[in-house]
């Protein structure tokens, strides 16, 4: 059979094509979605579950027309393989290539950049109320794709409570598949297995379909069917009771492998009227059995190889050797609740990713998997300090952003000794955009109370860690994804608001909040061995409270001064080192400040992200030759 997806430009090339033809280019995404995973790390398993279903919405829907949002938006890539981008494919999660998520510039069949869970409800929903106030004749359905790890979401159920208003041409597909990226866990993942249990699903699932299949699919009939599931649900027969009382009209479970099924089920939606949440039961890792058996790996998973003489085998899987600052950080916990057991720790679905499967199994008392629900986690830790048990909120930089108000109310507001670990505090690398922790500094400084660090090397996590346990307020602790690197020789004592001068020079200095403290020193030392210039490098740990009292005379004294953070410029370290100057007279005219500027930072590998913003080593030692040469000249002229 001559190969299909390749000449899919759109999906109306799919239009027509028969069942067979459509398993055929199902088979095909698999198979590119291999091929890429053995080139590089990129979203798998989540992927593999949604080939059907991708197909079957574009080819009952015209998301020209109508609205697609893929929830999360990590298993795009079907969507992206049919929708004009087959070409591009593999170059997806490199920089200047194709985005891992959602990305309008690439798509008018992508709506929203997204990477964060659980919005997809309400932007449909904002869609749909949108297109019938402006185009009511044009009967444009909005739909939602939504995981049963997302759905959990607190603004999922601040979209049902709407729902009633103007929800009329929506569909919500939950793609239930039981997994988030570890299981899924809690009362709604509970609720999801009881309305498995349906005879729809069960049982009686070939004879509901059976009879089902004799109904014409337009006409009053169809309404007529609508009816009839409606009042089957309300009978017991069918689940969904909680989204029914919602005005939710609840469909399902079927089968989401199933083309043919998931298609007639589409259709008969999209002949009556919304809001509907069609229930499709899915496997994670669906026709690539590794994955299907180990979804939790395969969700992301390192570079591997398949057996070539078995394409459904992994032979290899290079899995990374060097330890990151979350294993650190892992570590630091597992000690930290080892010698107090008031300690708890605290993920919002990101078990794995934050390396806490060891705190999960030796601690499942002081284990907290909330699901993906990063408010309530902070909320939940806040009641938790409130009794005086002692939480470690662990949750990447940018998801904790959910939790803004949470952290200014219950916790910093109350003065709370909460700790905050935040990984991937920095830029993220492939998954871009929407994953760079880059605005905590500049949302966590604001909050009267909190202490927010920032460890300028490996070895400072865990002093961190040990103070802000003991410390009685709200202290963060922000570092990025990269490998744990130690500075060597004789470290000070992790103590508040206090800042460690690692070297001392009298021709310039850098003050550096955070890991690239190890790149401001190899540019100090660059610059001594071939220039002889000698450079003052300060590792401030501490962004709030800044140690004035240690850099203001650095500053003061020094011909020229670099601050250094992998955060946004806006609000950030450098800023708060600005402030604290103006507050106190002293001159900044000769300080320039090196971080993120105004702008979304792409995707790509952090290391080249880094370059490109002069915050590698490389940059650093340029800013301060440029430094140094305008001292020189000025003091020439
Ligand atoms: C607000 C937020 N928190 C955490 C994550 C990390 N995350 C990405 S995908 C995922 C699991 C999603 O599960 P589900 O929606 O069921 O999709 P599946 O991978 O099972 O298809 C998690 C926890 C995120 N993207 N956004
Ligand atoms: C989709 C999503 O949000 C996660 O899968 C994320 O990509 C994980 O990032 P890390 O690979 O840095 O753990
Ligand atoms: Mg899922």
């Amino acid at each position: 059979m001559p190969p299909l997806l390749p000449k899919i430009a759109s999906p109306r090339d799919l239009d027509g094509m028969s069942a067979t033809q459509l398993e055929q280019v199902a088979s095909e995404i698999r198979d590119t979605l291999c091929n890429l995973v053995e080139a590089r790390s990129a979203h798998f398993a989540s992927n593999l579950g949604v080939v059907e279903l991708c197909l079957a919405l574009h080819t009952t829907f015209d998301f020209l027309h109508d609205r697609l949002i893929w929830d999360t938006g990590h298993q795009i890539y079907p969507h992206k393989l049919i929708t004009g981008r087959y070409d591009e494919f593999p170059s997806i999660r490199t920089k200047g290539g194709l985005m891992g998520y959602p990305n309008p510039e690439e798509s008018d069949y992508d709506l929203f950049v997204t990477g964060h869970a659980g919005a997809s409800v309400s932007t449909a929903h904002g869609l749909a109320s949108g297109d019938l106030a402006l185009r009511p004749h044009e009967n444009r359905w909005s739909v939602a794709v939504i995981g049963d790890g997302a759905f959990p979401s607190g603004v999922v159920y601040e979209a049902l409570n709407n729902l009633n208003r103007d929800g009329k041409r929506l569909l919500i597909v939950l793609n239930d598949n039981k997994m988030s990226i570890c299981p899924r866990v809690g009362g709604v993942a509970d609720y999801f297995d009881r309305l498995r249990m349906n005879p729809m699903y069960t049982g009686l699932k070939e004879e509901v379909a059976r009879v089902l299949s004799k109904v014409p699919l337009l006409g009053d009939p169809t309404e007529r069917m609508l009816a009839q599931i409606k009042e089957a649900a309300k009978a017991g027969l069918h689940g969904g009771m909680f989204f029914e009382e919602l005005g939710v009209r609840y469909i399902g479970p079927i089968d989401g492998h199933n083309i043919k099924l998931l298609r007639k089920y589409l259709r008969m939606v999209k002949a009556g009227d919304g809001p509907v949440l069609l229930h499709v039961v899915t496997e994670k890792g669906h026709g690539f059995r590794p994955a299907a058996e180990d979804p939790v790996t395969f969700h992301a998973p390192p570079v591997f190889q398949r057996d070539t003489s078995d394409r459904d085998r992994v032979v290899s899987i290079k899995k990374s050797d060097g330890r990151s600052y979350t294993h650190v950080a892992s570590d630091a916990i597992h000690a930290a609740m080892a010698k107090n057991d008031r300690v708890t720790v605290l993920t919002a679905a990101m078990c794995q990713g934050n390396k806490l499967e060891r705190l999960r199994d030796d601690y499942p008392d002081r284990f907290f998997d909330t699901g993906i629900c990063e408010a309530h986690t902070v909320a939940f830790a806040a009641g938790q300090a409130k009794v005086g048990v002692r939480p470690v909120v662990d949750i990447y930089s940018t998801f904790l952003q959910r939790s803004f108000d949470h952290i200014f109310q219950e916790v910093a507001l109350q003065n709370l000794p909460v700790t905050f670990t935040l990984d991937r505090g920095g830029l993220s690398g492939p998954d871009g955009a929407t994953h760079h922790g880059v605005f905590d500094m500049a949302y966590l400084r604001v909050f009267p109370n909190m202490v927010v660090m920032a460890p300028g090397d490996a070895g400072d996590l865990s002093p961190m860690l040990d103070f802000a346990i003991k410390h009685d307020s709200p202290c963060a602790i922000r570092y990025p994804k990269a490998a744990a690197i130690e500075i060597a020789g004789d470290r000070a004592p992790v103590e508040l608001g206090k800042a460690e001068v690692l070297r001392e020079g009298p021709d310039g200095a850098i003050v550096c909040g955070g890991a690239l403290l190890v790149d401001c020193l190899a540019a100090a030392d660059k610059l001594q061995s071939e220039q002889g210039i000698d450079l003052t490098v300060v590792n401030a740990r501490f962004i709030k409270p800044l140690d004035t009292k240690t850099i203001l005379p650095i500053i003061d004294r020094s011909p020229f001064v670099v601050t250094v953070e992998e955060a946004q410029l806006a609000g950030g370290f450098g800023s708060a080192v600005l402030e604290a100057c103006s507050d106190a007279g002293v001159s900044t005219a000769h300080l320039r400040r090196l971080g993120i500027p105004d702008v979304y930072v792409e995707h790509g590998d952090r290391e080249e992200l880094l370059a490109d913003l002069g915050l590698d080593s490389a940059g650093i030692l340029k800013t301060c030759q440029e430094l140094a040469g305008a001292r020189a000249a000025n003091l020439a002229g």
